[in-house]
């Protein structure tokens, strides 16, 4: 297992785990040096528990538990420090508050942090000038809105990024990578499950495209594909999926049996076929419709869809061809 490879959430709570067990072991020592039993009990809690998480995720790579759990023991130590100690451990309130945000939903990171810091307060207050419980609210305060706005956006951004690696740009339908990913997830499944109703590809190639490149231009082309992706994914059910595999090249995936397919994909041809496209334009499809075959691989799948494609082609367009077993 390569650390590259793992995923964002993986990282951040590994990272914030070896973080919080290094920082915390020295003041661990330190305290079993003075032999001030009940706060290193706390602090050797804090390390063993961010370390066993650390080796949680580390080979389970599961992240739901140690999510919950990391952010249990953040609050916890926070809190036991300064229930043990007083106001001079204040200082723990503030990473606590960053690492809530780091690793939950920022709405109830901003819930538990604001349960927290009056939890704190509440056990400070006597102990504390006013000026000094000013300065906590306000300093937590700042803290509290800076790491919300980081995290919201954070988190905004890793969606939008995540969206854009999976959609072709100017269509909107699944790209390529989308595809191959859904296309071994549904081979896998059809091996483990031969007995499972078929699934089925259909490739779909608009017929002459580059004659309307070359006569409109390719904003005119761009916007002949974007109609005709949106006017598919119109068709299609929620079982059913649309890829942009290449330049005019489209394929959907469905897990209806083999006449769904070919009705499905007759619908296609006929709606490319009757649509007003812009500028008057007549634009037609070639289809190469495919049942997957137990134990074919996707590149074997997704050839037999193509060579049906140019069946379709050389029989003189505007058809839907079915694999040859
Ligand atoms: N406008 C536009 N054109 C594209 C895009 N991607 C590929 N193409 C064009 O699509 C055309 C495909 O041409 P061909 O492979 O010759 O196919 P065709 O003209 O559709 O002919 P047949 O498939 O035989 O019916 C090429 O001119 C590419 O430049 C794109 O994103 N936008």
């Amino acid at each position: 297992m390569k650390y590259q490879k793992r995923s964002f959430e993986e990282q951040i709570i590994m990272s914030i785990s070896a973080a919080a067990a290094l920082c915390i072991l020295p003041f661990l020592v330190i305290r079993i040096i003075n032999q001030d039993w009940y706060i290193a009990f706390l602090d050797f809690v804090a390390v063993a528990s961010t370390t066993g998480l650390l080796a949680y995720v580390y080979f389970t790579r599961r992240t739901l538990f140690a999510r919950w759990v990391l952010s249990i023991i953040s609050l916890a130590i926070a809190s036991g420090t300064i229930w043990l100690k007083g106001a001079e451990q204040i200082v723990w309130v503030y990473p606590a508050i960053i690492c809530l945000f780091f690793i939950l939903p920022p709405q109830l990171a901003a819930v538990l942090c604001a349960v927290n810091v009056g939890f704190i307060g509440y056990l400070l207050h006597a102990d504390m000038t006013l000026l000094d419980n000013v300065r906590y609210y306000f300093s937590t305060l700042v803290t509290f809105f800076f790491s919300y706005a980081f995290s919201d956006r954070m988190r905004f951004q890793q969606v939008q990024l995540q969206i854009l690696s999976y959609k072709d740009p100017l269509t909107g339908a699944g790209n390529r990578r989308a595809m191959e990913e859904k296309l071994i997830d549904i081979v896998k499944e059809q091996r483990q499950q031969p007995q499972k109703v078929k699934a089925c590809l259909l490739l779909i190639d608009l017929d002459e495209f580059k004659k309307i490149n070359d006569q409109l231009g390719h904003a005119c082309g761009d916007e002949v594909l974007a109609q005709t992706s949106a006017l598919i994914e119109h068709m299609l059910t929620s079982e059913q999926y649309l890829y942009r595999f290449g330049g005019e090249e489209f394929v959907v995936l469905t897990d209806g049996n083999l006449e769904q397919a070919i009705t499905l994909g007759e619908s296609i041809r006929q709606a490319v076929n009757d649509f007003p496209f812009e500028q008057g334009l007549h634009i037609t499809v070639s289809t190469g419709i495919a049942e997957y075959q137990f134990d074919e691989t996707e590149f074997e799948w997704l050839g037999r869809a193509d060579t049906a494609m140019y069946q379709a082609k050389s029989a003189g367009r505007d058809l839907c061809c079915l694999a040859a077993s």
